[in-house]
């Protein structure tokens, strides 16, 4: 059997193309335009394939040529809810566009399995926490839009062809594979961890924390982190549940913990023993107050067991990453 990975030279999927190759248990295939991904974080057993997963054609050859591929995992995607709240139409162009050409040429190919990544960001302003999967999903970003759209996409596409889905809505993805050898490396980084990272190393003067003002114990943001080897591990799980003919189902992957803005910060310089120097600044449009996932569904139905319990361990994976690549992965294009 082999497994089609979308997305798989991003940060979360060249972790998930990792694991898989490190497992051992069935060929691994890699769809990616590096439009923000790295040709370098790929691991080298894996095939690779550049080009873009809207343009049918390419993935009806790449189907075509491994034949065996009987399972799609799906990263490739915009993600960063400040840019798309500027620019909507890149994100439904890119991730619910690019969602329909992925299914067309799937069911013409024959393969009936996806299990896609969704994020907390289709909730919106959760009314009760922490989120279950039930919880309405009303979206307060283009972002989170274009992820609930392609989840409703999904269900539509199961009902009419047949192809089965896991969506996986991730929390607040975080930390590097533990030897430091891939990690995150987007440009620009908009992501908190990294940032503050990148304070410690001396890339960045200093942190700006975007609004104190929020309903939070400290008035910052409160998110709940995940490692990408959970995230993978789960996504590992979900392809093995639609293997065994289960219907399509929608999992939350978090710690079911939340850490506010200012206690990473304060983590951070605990782990890496910086100063990392940090000022208030003004919100961020598109940020809700708090978001933590119920993650037991994941756990009960999956059998997911997360080994990253812990965002000290989490945030010197990261480190691991950061302090040995000051310049990711030395690509810029
Ligand atoms: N990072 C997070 O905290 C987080 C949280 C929730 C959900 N997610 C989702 O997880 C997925 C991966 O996120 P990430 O942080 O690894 O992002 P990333 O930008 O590092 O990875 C995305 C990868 O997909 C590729 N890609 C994008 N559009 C493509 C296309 N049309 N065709 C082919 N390749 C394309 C990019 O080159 C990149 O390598 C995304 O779908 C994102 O929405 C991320
Ligand atoms: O320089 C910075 C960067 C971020 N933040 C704050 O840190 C928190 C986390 O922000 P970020 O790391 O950008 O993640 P999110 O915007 O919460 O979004 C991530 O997590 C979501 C799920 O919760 C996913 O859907 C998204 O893809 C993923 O980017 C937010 O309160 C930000 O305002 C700062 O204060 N300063």
């Amino acid at each position: 059997m082999t497994v089609l990975v979308l997305g798989g030279a991003g940060y979360i999927g060249s972790h998930m193309v990792d694991r898989l190759v490190e497992r051992g248990e069935e060929k691994v295939v890699v769809v990616d335009s590096l439009v923000t991904g790295h040709r370098a974080a790929v691991n080298p057993a894996a095939t690779f394939y550049q080009g873009d997963l809207s343009d049918r054609d390419f993935m009806r050859r790449v189907f075509r040529e491994n034949p065996d591929i009987d399972a799609v995992i799906h990263f490739a995607a915009f993600s960063l809810v400040a840019e798309s709240m500027g620019n909507p139409l890149k994100y439904f162009d890119n991730n619910t566009a690019g969602m329909i050409a992925l299914l067309e040429v799937m069911n013409e190919v024959g393969v009936k399995r996806i299990v896609f990544s969704s994020t907390a960001a289709t909730y919106g302003i959760p009314e009760t926490m922490p989120i279950h999967e039930d919880d309405p999903q009303k979206p307060i970003n283009p972002y989170g839009e274009s992820k609930l759209m392609m989840e409703k996409i999904m269900h539509w596409s199961d009902l009419a062809y047949g192809i089965k889905f896991v969506a996986l809505r991730y929390f607040n993805v975080a930390g590097a594979k533990p030897d430091g050898s891939i990690g995150e490396d987007h440009n620009p980084e908009t992501h908190l961890l990294p940032i503050v990272l990148q304070v410690a190393q001396g890339k960045r003067d200093k942190l700006k924390i975007f609004g104190n003002d929020y309903n939070t114990p400290d008035g910052t943001n409160v998110r709940d982190y995940v490692h990408p080897f959970d995230l993978a591990d789960a996504h590992i799980l979900a392809v093995k549940y639609l293997r065994e003919g289960n219907p399509s189902n929608a999992f939350n992957l978090g710690s079911s913990t939340g850490f506010s803005n200012l206690q990473i910060l304060e983590a951070a310089r605990r782990v890496t023993g910086k100063e990392i120097p940090a000022e208030m600044a003004p919100r961020r449009p598109g940020d809700p107050d708090t978001l933590i996932a119920a993650s037991d569904k994941a756990r009960t139905v999956l059998g997911w067991k997360p080994q990253f319990d812990n965002i000290d361990k989490i945030i010197a994976s990261a480190w691991a990453w950061h302090s040995t690549h000051p310049n990711g992965y030395d690509d810029r294009r």
